[in-house]
């Protein structure tokens, strides 16, 4: 792992990553926040505001997991997020910075790694993608392409082409293309939703492990509360048409995170019926 890398990496998390991030992390601005975001599509009669007001903020180094019904404007607010499509009101800051356009410090995955990746390329040569624009140096452009890979185990694929992949194995080369963007948030769109449930929860565990040895902001649409509730050091539900925020969960499970123990807690099933409950609310 390069110096970058490390001098960021925070090993082993013991406590609940709520009372880690309190000791270990001072700050005022948080890394994300989205303030009375709003989004229509169309104009004058065929306008359709979709988002009437969203405002929600994530820290450093955390997890937050957007759900709603679907068709609620998730996927817009990733787009308004990333600068792909304006937003028609509010604002969205990083680091207290204003986002217009898209940000520099963020990159993205989708769900549909197969039409991301170039089947023509190797592993290697899909995640240097992003950063032929960059024009960095080669020796950089290498390390970074080597922590990424490392950063998903999957350096030892680096020279076999996707088609060559699992599915899991793919989604992987995609998130490791964003990682060697060196992001500060890393926004994904259902990003589990193609792959088995066991690569799933390997992929979920994956994202857990980035966020605690590269103390990245992750913000994830999923559609599976259980999901949502795993990852998540905060959920925010959406719901209503135009969207607004239906609350904003603070995910405090006790411990570190694992797919047996963790999902069996009391604490998990209170939090995924109370998501649940929103949710189904929402779409009454
Ligand atoms: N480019 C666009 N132009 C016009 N309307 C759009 C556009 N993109 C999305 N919409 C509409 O905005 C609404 C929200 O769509 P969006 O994809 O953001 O919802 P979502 O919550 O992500 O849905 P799902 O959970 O089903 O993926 C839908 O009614 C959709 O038809």
């Amino acid at each position: 792992m390069s110096t970058a890398y490390a001098a960021s990496a925070r090993a082993g998390r013991t406590t609940s990553n709520k009372s880690l991030r309190e000791d270990t992390v001072t700050q005022t601005e948080p890394r994300l926040r989205v303030e009375h975001l709003a989004k229509s599509y169309g104009r004058g009669d065929q306008e359709k505001q979709i988002i009437g007001d969203l405002t929600f903020s994530v820290d450093k180094g955390e997890v937050a997991c957007i759900v709603g019904p679907s068709g609620v404007g998730k996927t817009t607010l990733l787009k308004c997020l990333a600068g792909l499509h304006p937003s028609t009101g509010g604002a969205m800051y990083i680091d207290g910075k204003p986002l217009d356009g898209p940000p520099a410090e963020m990159a993205l995955v989708f769900q549909d790694y197969s039409r991301s990746l170039m089947p023509w390329l190797t592993v290697e040569k899909n995640v240097r993608l992003p950063l032929r624009h960059m024009r960095l140096p080669k020796a950089e452009a290498a390390e970074r392409i080597e922590d990424a890979l490392a950063a998903v185990g999957l350096s030892h694929a680096a020279k076999q082409y996707p088609w060559q992949l699992s599915g899991g194995m793919q989604q992987r080369v995609a998130i490791a293309r964003a990682l060697a963007y060196r992001p500060e948030v890393l926004v994904m769109d259902e990003p589990f939703a193609s792959v088995d449930a066991q690569t799933r929860f390997e992929l979920e565990d994956l994202c857990l492990s980035i966020r605690d040895k590269l103390d990245m902001t992750i913000v994830v649409v999923t559609h599976d509360i259980d999901e949502a509730v795993y990852l998540s050091d905060r959920i925010v539900a959406i719901g209503g048409k135009p969207a607004g925020v239906l609350e904003v969960i603070d995910v405090d499970l006790p411990g570190e995170r694992d797919q047996i123990t963790t999902r069996a807690l009391p604490e998990f099933a209170e939090l995924r019926s109370r998501t649940l409950s929103l949710i189904r609310k929402a779409q009454q």
